[in-house]
């Protein structure tokens, strides 16, 4: 089996809420309109018309403004957010690195945490077992297996966060923007690892404002500009395209 990616006119809807500007002239009408007045629910387009294909060996930089619709985009890829209008065909694996973070429960032990993700990520429990030793070791928390994540800082949730999503390989890996996490011990490693998982990818999509990183690693790109392609093609010409937009 190939891996391919097709999006064709996938579009993006999602209820956001807003709250009407409010003109208090006192902290106390401030805190009584704020704890009373009701968000207004509209609706709003973040995607719209997005059509691009990758194959295998394919490296895809996403690359546009802030709030252009890359992040977002990368969620409809892995799933996450079922498009709202067009259609998304996809064969293989997919391994998502956006929210390293995400999934993870306070209360619930550094194990039990990689169970739950792992779960979240679509392994299996006998693969998440199998892996368990690798993450702990992995995220420099092999003492701290049985701490509550809570108690855990920043920085060792960020590299056990890491650690789990990038356990396992997968055919098309996801990535948004390139990781910085943890001290500077741990970065190199997480680089190297990154780089063996982008090697080891039949597909990479990645997000990222960093052109440098795009024109190393891609072939192609996809530039998005309010929620639109405005070029898809390789990535030299895409970066060319790019530059255009931010003049
Ligand atoms: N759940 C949501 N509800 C409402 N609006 C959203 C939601 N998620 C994203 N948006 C909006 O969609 C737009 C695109 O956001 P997105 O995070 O995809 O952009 P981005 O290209 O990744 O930006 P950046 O480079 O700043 O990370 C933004 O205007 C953002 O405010």
């Amino acid at each position: 089996m190939t891996a391919h990616l097709r999006a064709t006119g996938v579009g993006l809807c999602v209820p956001h809420y807003v709250q009407r500007a409010r003109n208090h002239k006192s902290w106390f009408g401030t805190l009584l309109g704020a704890s009373t007045a009701r968000p207004e629910r509209v609706f709003r387009t973040i995607l719209e018309d997005v059509s691009f294909e990758a194959t295998e060996g394919d490296r895809v930089a996403l690359i546009g403004r802030n709030g252009a619709g890359k992040s977002s985009l990368l969620r409809v890829l892995t799933g996450a957010y079922p498009p709202t209008t067009g259609r998304l065909e996809v064969e293989g694996r997919r391994q998502a690195l956006l929210n390293i973070s995400l999934g993870f429960s306070g209360e619930a032990t550094v194990e039990e945490n990689i169970l739950l993700r792992g779960t979240a990520m679509g392994l299996p429990a006998d693969r998440i077992r199998e892996l368990t030793r690798d993450i702990l070791e992995f995220s420099g928390l092999n003492d701290a297996a049985q701490h509550r994540l809570r108690t855990l800082s920043a920085g060792q949730r960020m590299r056990l966060g890491f650690a789990v999503s990038t356990a396992a390989e997968g055919d098309i890996m996801l990535l948004d923007e390139w990781l910085g996490a943890g001290d500077m011990q741990f970065i190199r490693k997480a680089r190297a690892r990154m780089n063996d998982r982008v090697k080891g990818s039949r597909i990479v999509i990645l997000a990222t404002h960093n052109l440098e990183i795009a024109r190393r690693v891609c072939n192609k790109g996809v530039v998005l500009e309010n929620g639109r392609v405005a070029f898809a093609g390789g990535v030299i010409e895409s970066i060319l395209e790019y530059r255009k937009l931010c003049r």
